[in-house]
């Protein structure tokens, strides 16, 4: 099921395991219980155990986003996804380039693992677009990584929330735009550079929200999920 298909906003909300170890993420996951069904385990996690907890969760009643950015030679990237696929993953990582697009989608062949090209990181501006080595605007790269995606045979793109509008002009549902970079209103930034509250990210066409530090620094993480899913509610209600 994707985009506007989904009306459970608990499917939308993916949590950030980033956290340094098996313990603290099984008690966050214990903390935010039925509220939250989806999470993400990224490097952070995964070099501490964290792909066990991955199969382990998958299993159970939840969905789970493996988050490697996968980025090396085809053959390489092609057996990695498929060991993701095998994990039980819905969803994983690799960077957007047409090489690795097109052998992640080969690894993950039939299953139902869907597969993610990052298009432009969102701690990214224009000035790290420069430093990179790019010509242009964060907002031209972001667009012709999401056509080489679509055309590389993958399932969808992480983008920032504020590309959603030109992301949709190229790619509609069921192509999946997926953003990190989203901030509840009031909430710090951090090193995100490309942000939006949840409410806008939904209005502007994301199929699921990625929210790692302010559900984990909040004084009641609990809550903190809970008030996220009533705004992307409210966003759903209007659309
Ligand atoms: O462009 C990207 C790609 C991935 N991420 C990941 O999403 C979460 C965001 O966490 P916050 O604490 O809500 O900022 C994190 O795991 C990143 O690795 C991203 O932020 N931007």
């Amino acid at each position: 099921m994707t985009g506007a298909a989904i009306r459970d906003p608990r499917d939308r909300l993916i949590v950030g395991l980033d956290l340094a170890s098996l313990t603290e993420a099984e008690s966050v996951v214990a903390r935010l219980g039925d509220a939250v069904t989806f999470y993400k385990i990224g490097f952070e996690l995964a070099v501490a155990g964290g792909l066990t907890l991955a199969e382990r969760l998958a299993r159970s009643d939840k969905k789970v986003f493996v988050d490697l950015k996968l980025h090396d030679i085809g053959a390489t990237v092609e057996k990695a996804t498929r060991q993701i696929a095998r994990l039980g993953a819905a969803m994983t990582t690799v960077h957007a380039y047409p090489q690795t697009l097109r052998a992640a989608a080969a690894g993950r062949g039939d299953s139902a693992l869907k597969v993610l090209g990052v298009t432009v990181l969102t701690s990214w501006d224009q000035s790290d677009v420069a430093a990179a080595g790019f010509s242009g605007t964060p907002e031209a790269l972001v667009a012709r990584r999401v056509k080489q995606a679509r055309d590389c045979g993958v399932d969808g793109v992480i983008c920032a929330p504020t590309d959603l509008a030109s992301v949709r002009g190229v790619a509609p549902p069921p192509f999946l735009a997926v953003t990190p970079g989203v901030r509840p209103a009031g909430s710090a930034a951090g090193d995100q550079k490309r942000v939006a509250t949840p409410g806008e990210a939904i209005r502007a066409g994301a199929d699921h929200l990625v929210v790692g530090r302010p559900i984990l620094a909040a004084p009641d993480p609990r809550a903190a999920a809970e008030a996220i899913l009533q705004e992307i509610d409210q966003a759903l209600a209007e659309a």
